[in-house]
């Protein structure tokens, strides 16, 4: 489904070039969710931005589908941290939604109940004629991901989307995503700089390292596919992988010299 063969990002900044990413290889099935760690500043955002089309390659390919990514691929959709920065403060809930839906030319009668369903699969049925300063941080993500859906993608790329919401609120959210993903069977790609995050949601966590940023490992998360917000947390298997990739993250962080 998501194919990225030896993925290099530099940036020229001032007369100096930034690597933000040097060599990334990995895939994703369809219908799987994989997680992306790693530490900060090692350039989880520029490999989104790659895989959605934003930002071209400085060497290295990325397919989506099939097809190399040369611009936004169709069915791909993405959720970023900022929210409030997303959603348009002066259009109401319903019409946030709805926006990306006029602009793919979606019949009005589908858009409609396009964007009833997404709404009623976060949670917001009933928020349809809000404006989004009216709703809190983690209602707002929620608008954010029914926008996502009502999309209809294939593809969903979460960009730390809850790093700005309080913690109960997070793990409201964190379920929330696993259902929408059950539900509606989307290859989920979700970054994130939370190691017990990365294991609660993923089937498999790929670890970066830092710059000259590489994949340091890949890890199958062998929990049962049902997860709970108590039960999984204190799984020892969850807490034997969490150690496994906070241990590979500090290794990650360290120089070449020291490792
Ligand atoms: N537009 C840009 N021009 C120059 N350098 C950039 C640009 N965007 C990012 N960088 C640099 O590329 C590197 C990776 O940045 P990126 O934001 O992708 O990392 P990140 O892992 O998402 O960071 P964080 O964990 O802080 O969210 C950083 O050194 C950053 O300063």
């Amino acid at each position: 489904m998501i194919e990225i063969n030896g993925l290099r990002k530099a940036y020229d900044g001032h007369g100096r070039q930034v690597e933000a990413l040097a060599d990334i290889t990995f895939g994703v099935e369809a219908g799987e969710f994989v997680c992306v760690v790693g530490p900060s500043g090692c350039g989880k955002t520029t490999l989104l931005r790659c895989l959605a089309g934003l930002l071209p390659p400085t060497d290295g390919t990325v397919t989506v589908d099939g097809k190399r990514v040369q611009g936004p691929p169709d069915g791909l959709a993405i959720v970023f941290q900022e929210y409030g920065r997303s959603l348009f403060p002066w259009l109401r809930v319903g019409a946030n939604v709805e926006l990306p839906l006029k602009a793919k030319g979606v019949a009005k009668s589908q858009r409609r109940d396009l964007v009833r369903s997404s709404l009623e699969a976060v949670g917001l049925a009933d928020a349809h004629t809000a404006y989004p300063w009216q709703l809190s941080g983690g209602m707002q993500q929620r608008v954010a991901i029914a926008r996502a859906l009502a999309f209809q993608p294939g593809v969903l790329l979460m960009d730390e989307p809850f790093a700005a919401v309080d913690a109960q609120t997070r793990a409201e959210l964190e379920d929330l995503v696993r259902d929408v993903w059950k539900k509606f069977g989307i290859t989920m790609l979700f970054v994130t700089h939370d190691i017990d995050e990365s294991v609660y949601l993923g089937q498999r966590v790929v670890i970066l390292s830092s710059s000259p940023t590489t994949v340091i490992d890949d890890v199958a998360v062998d929990l049962p596919a049902e997860r709970d917000q108590l039960t999984t947390r204190s799984d020892p298997r969850f807490v034997e992988l969490r150690g496994h990739v906070y241990s590979q993250i500090q290794r990650a962080k360290r120089s070449p010299l020291e490792k």
